[in-house]
């Protein structure tokens, strides 16, 4: 049977059924139309393809013109699957006005189905201003990479009191703000557990443990496609880069071998038609 794309409606109704939500990130459309195949239930257009996709070390150097490159090309093949948006360093934080602009281009021209944000409390009027004006909004907090130069790297964030109980009231607010869900990213387990208990909307978690609502990895890193830095809340399922290798290292060895192209992936012509065009050549004095 086909699969039915989600929306904010369902997802609310998996958590009250205790049954888990699945997320990968995705950036392009030769990787989504894999991932449309697959029974994920949503995909996140992630800023961390300033990372898987471009290279950079942190998720700062990415703006919003090549976010929208990323979401027009994954949309081309998000059939089935409900498509969230990072919303890119700086593009939300000045206000709300700045916010809904931005907001407006990702989803009028990136064809996102819903936008996450970075930040608690500091951004609820934010976060609020969006979903007045329609548009789901997905929160995240925790270790937020945007902010990493501020949290002295990408550090596990709630350690401490303080800075737990900090976490807890971000999500509050969020909550308040009208979220569809709560991404929590490298938290310390119990304190992911009292949030998922306490919010009504469902929360996501990666390095969160095991309690949360659901779950999101970056598919570079569930797929083996990335080795740069590992965090230590990722999973390896596949080695695709080395599959990769071989079969790179397949095909030049049998182009240097002569064994690629064979007849099968060739085009032939008849030999007559052949022998005529050398003679033809041949009255040009081009043979
Ligand atoms: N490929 C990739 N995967 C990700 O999960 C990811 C990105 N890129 N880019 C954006 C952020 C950055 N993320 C990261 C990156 C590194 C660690 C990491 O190495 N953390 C240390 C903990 C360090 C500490 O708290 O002392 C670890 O050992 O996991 C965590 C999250 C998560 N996100
Ligand atoms: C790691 C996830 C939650 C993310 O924000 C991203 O991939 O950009
Ligand atoms: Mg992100």
């Amino acid at each position: 049977m086909e699969k039915q794309k989600g929306n904010i409606l369902k997802f609310k109704e998996m958590k009250q059924q205790g049954k888990k939500i699945t997320m990968v990130t995705t950036y392009d459309f030769g990787m989504m139309s894999q991932v449309d195949k697959t029974d994920v239930d949503m995909i996140l257009v992630g800023d961390s393809a300033a990372n898987t996709m471009m290279g950079y070390e942190g998720t700062v150097h990415i703006d919003l013109d090549t976010m929208l490159v990323f979401c027009k090309a994954v949309a081309n093949a998000a059939k089935h699957t409900f498509m969230v948006a990072d919303m890119p360093f700086m593009t939300y934080e000045i206000g709300p006005e700045q916010a809904m602009l931005n907001a407006g281009r990702m989803i009028r021209e990136g064809h996102a189905d819903a936008l996450k944000l970075e930040g608690g409390e500091r951004i609820e009027h934010i976060v609020t201003a969006l979903v007045k004006a329609g548009i789901p909004v997905m929160g995240h907090i925790g270790l937020t990479p945007q902010s990493a130069a501020q949290l002295g790297g990408f550090k596990v964030q709630g350690k401490s009191l303080e800075s737990a109980r900090q976490i807890v009231k971000d999500a509050l607010a969020l909550e308040r703000a009208g979220v569809f869900a709560i991404t929590l990213e490298a938290i310390p387990s119990p304190v992911a557990k009292i949030i998922t208990d306490t919010v009504k909307v469902p929360t996501i978690g990666i390095g969160a443990g095991n309690d949360c609502d659901g779950q999101i990895l970056v598919i570079h890193d569930l797929l083996g496609l990335f080795d740069r830095y590992t965090p230590k809340f990722v999973k390896r399922y596949a080695n695709l880069g080395e599959d990769m290798q071989k079969a790179i290292n397949t095909y030049c060895r049998e182009v240097r071998d002569g064994v690629f192209p064979d007849e099968e992936h060739s085009f032939s012509m008849s030999k007559e038609l052949a022998e005529q065009l050398a003679e033809e050549l041949r009255k040009d004095g081009i043979l």
